[in-house]
Parts: structure tokens; sequence; C-alpha cells
């Protein structure tokens, strides 16, 4: 198996690559992209690790071998925010790195399982899929926005929240990937049960988690450490899948258009990619209203996206 990290020596990249060299199963190749110059040094300071996992780093000129062939695709390339700024600042920047990366994505690997993790989600996925579709090589169920960093958040809050270990929470977390189309579904978490304050509270945190770590860090980036992590479950949870264990992820990513036509849900994935989009089941009173108040401004975003790629 050959995973693919473009971006990969920037905040995200590096800590995800350190994930994975550690974590992926022996055999597979672990390809590291960046126009930064400094990325062959980080694919060599990794490969001292002593895993079977197999490091290459890729500069500026090598975007198509450090792509050949591979079968799962990680896109963390781009600018994060700063204080003051929203994710969908970040499109005018961040647009065309996608739209660039997945065209290569095309021409070399056409079959990978791409996850997106640069921001604004709600928008580069929809560029993706569009570039994708130009190319011929569009498969909806091998193209993910990656959202573990909400779930993983939704978990980490409520379990301090009660006293619990983490590890045994499971929220389900829907929508989008930016303020309230985040959308938390406290009233299905297992064997929790929640006031009408800690739903507004939580569901306010988890939606506003990503603009507490800009904040905190100043100017100096957004979540780097955390989404590693998220995304490196992601990850492995692909990997797994495509091994033939089944396994389900909450992703973003395009299914009915009930909702609108890219939407995170939990998602069964197999050896191609997603097998079935699991339904989201009944909402509160409280879900039903935050989710039908995002729905216009996610549908802006994608159709945001939609527009970039065709103009
Ligand atoms: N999906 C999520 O939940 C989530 C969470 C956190 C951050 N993000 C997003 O991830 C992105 C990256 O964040 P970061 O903190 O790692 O930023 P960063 O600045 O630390 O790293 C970005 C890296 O991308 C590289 N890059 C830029 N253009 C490139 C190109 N064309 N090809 C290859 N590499 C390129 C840069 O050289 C840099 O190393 C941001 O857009 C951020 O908003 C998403
Ligand atoms: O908040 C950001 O800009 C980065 C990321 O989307 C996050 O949720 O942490």
């Amino acid at each position: 198996m050959k995973v693919a990290v473009l971006g990969a020596a920037g905040g995200i990249g590096q800590a995800l690559s350190l994930l994975l060299k550690t974590q992926l199963p022996a055999g597979t190749e672990l390809s590291l992209f960046d126009i930064a110059p400094v990325t062959p040094g980080v694919a060599v300071d990794l490969s001292h690790i002593p895993t079977a996992v197999d490091v290459k780093g890729y500069g500026q000129d090598d975007l198509d071998v450090a792509l050949k062939g591979a079968d799962i695709v990680l896109i963390p390339a781009g600018v994060p925010r700063k204080p003051g700024m929203d994710r969908s600042d970040l499109f005018n920047m961040n647009a065309g790195i996608i739209k660039n990366l997945v065209e290569a994505v095309a021409d070399n690997c056409p079959k990978a399982c791409v996850g997106i993790i640069t921001n604004p989600v709600n928008t580069t996925v929809a560029i993706a899929a569009e570039v994708l579709k130009q190319k011929g090589v569009y498969d909806k169920n091998k193209l993910f926005g990656v959202t573990t960093l909400d779930v993983i958040r939704a978990e980490t809050f409520v379990a301090e929240l009660k006293g619990l270990n983490p590890e045994n929470v499971h929220v389900p977390v829907i929508g989008g990937h930016s303020g309230t189309t985040i959308l938390p579904l406290l009233s299905q978490v297992p064997g929790i049960q929640f006031s009408d304050d800690e739903i507004k509270q939580l569901t306010h945190r988890i939606q506003n988690a990503g603009t507490e770590v800009v904040e905190a860090k100043a100017g100096g980036g957004s979540a780097t450490l955390s989404m590693g992590q998220a995304a490196a479950r992601f990850c492995l949870s692909l990997a797994k899948a495509k091994q033939g264990e089944e396994v389900t992820e909450y992703a973003y990513v395009e299914g009915d258009g009930s909702d609108a036509q890219f939407f995170a849900q939990a998602v069964r994935l197999g050896t191609d990619g997603i097998l079935e989009i699991l339904p989201y089941g009944e909402l509160s009173d409280f879900e039903t209203k935050a989710k039908a108040d995002m729905l216009d401004g996610l549908k802006g975003d994608i159709q945001t996206g939609i527009e970039f790629a065709n103009k």
C-alpha cells in the first residue's frame, strides 16, 4: 500500500506523517510531498524511526512521482487561519492549491481514496470533486472531507463535562466543517443525558473549537497536533478498510443530496472506499432547527467550489 501526504512539511503534515510512520501497517510506502525545501529532510528524519514503513520525501518538482500509484492521498497543503479570520477567508489562497494537487492525483493515482484537510473543507471538497469529474475519474465513494477532528473534539468535551474516559464516549457529528455547519448530535450520545443548557454550551464549544485553538496560538496558526491525530485516525481507518476490515468513520462526502450535495455523516468503509453512508437517525428539535438554519450556508459554500472549478 502507498499513502501520500501532500503538504507534509507543514504543522499538520509533520504530525500526521510521524503518526503514520509509527502506525501504518508494515510494508506501507509513505510518500511525503511539499513545496517547502525541508521536505526531503523531514522524510530522512522520519526514516530513522524503526518501523517497517518506508518513507520517501519529494520536493516541488516531484509531485507526479510522489503520487504515482498511491492508494490513499491526504491533503493538508495550504494556508491556515489567523485570529479574526473565518475558514472561508482561506478560499482565495487554498482553492488553487487544491485544484492543482487534485489534478495531479487524477493523473497519477485516479483510483486513490482522497482525504481533503485543507480549509475551507466545505468548499475545497467540492472543488476536488469537480476537478476529478473534469478528468473523468470521479468516484464519490473515494473522496472525503476529513471531519474527524470535530468528532474527537466532541468526544473530548463531552467526556470532560461528564467526568468520563473520552475513549468510551461516542458523539456523531454531521453537516460540514465550519461554524454552525458543524452539528454534533448530542441527543444520540449513548448512555448520556444533557440539560438544555449543556446542549447549547457544548454545541457552541464544538462549533468554535477551531477558533479556540486559532486564538490560543495568537497568529501562530491553527490546530496541527490534534488534527494530525484526527487525520491519522481517518487514514488508518481507510488503510484497515483497504485490507478487508470493515470500519465506520464520520466524513464529509457526497451522498444522496437530501441535505446538501456534500454532508458529513457516518460512512462504512471497505476495500474501495465507501460501502454505505449510514443514516443519522432522528434529530432532537434543537438539532432539527440547527440543521435547517445552516443548510443554506453549507450549500453556498459548496456552490462557491463548483463555480471556482468550472470558471
Ligand atoms: N479539516 C480540518 O479539520 C482542519 C484542521 C486544521 C487545519 N486545517 C487546514 O489544514 C491546512 C494546513 O494547515 P497547517 O496548520 O498544516 O498549515 P502549515 O502552514 O503549517 O502547513 C501547510 C503546508 O502546506 C504546504 N503547501 C502550500 N502550498 C502547497 C502546494 N501547492 N503543494 C504542497 N504543499 C503546499 C506549505 O509549504 C506548508 O508546509 C489549512 O488550510 C488549515 O486551515 C484543516
Ligand atoms: O479552525 C481552523 O481554521 C482549522 C480547523 O478547521 C479546525 O477546526 O481546527
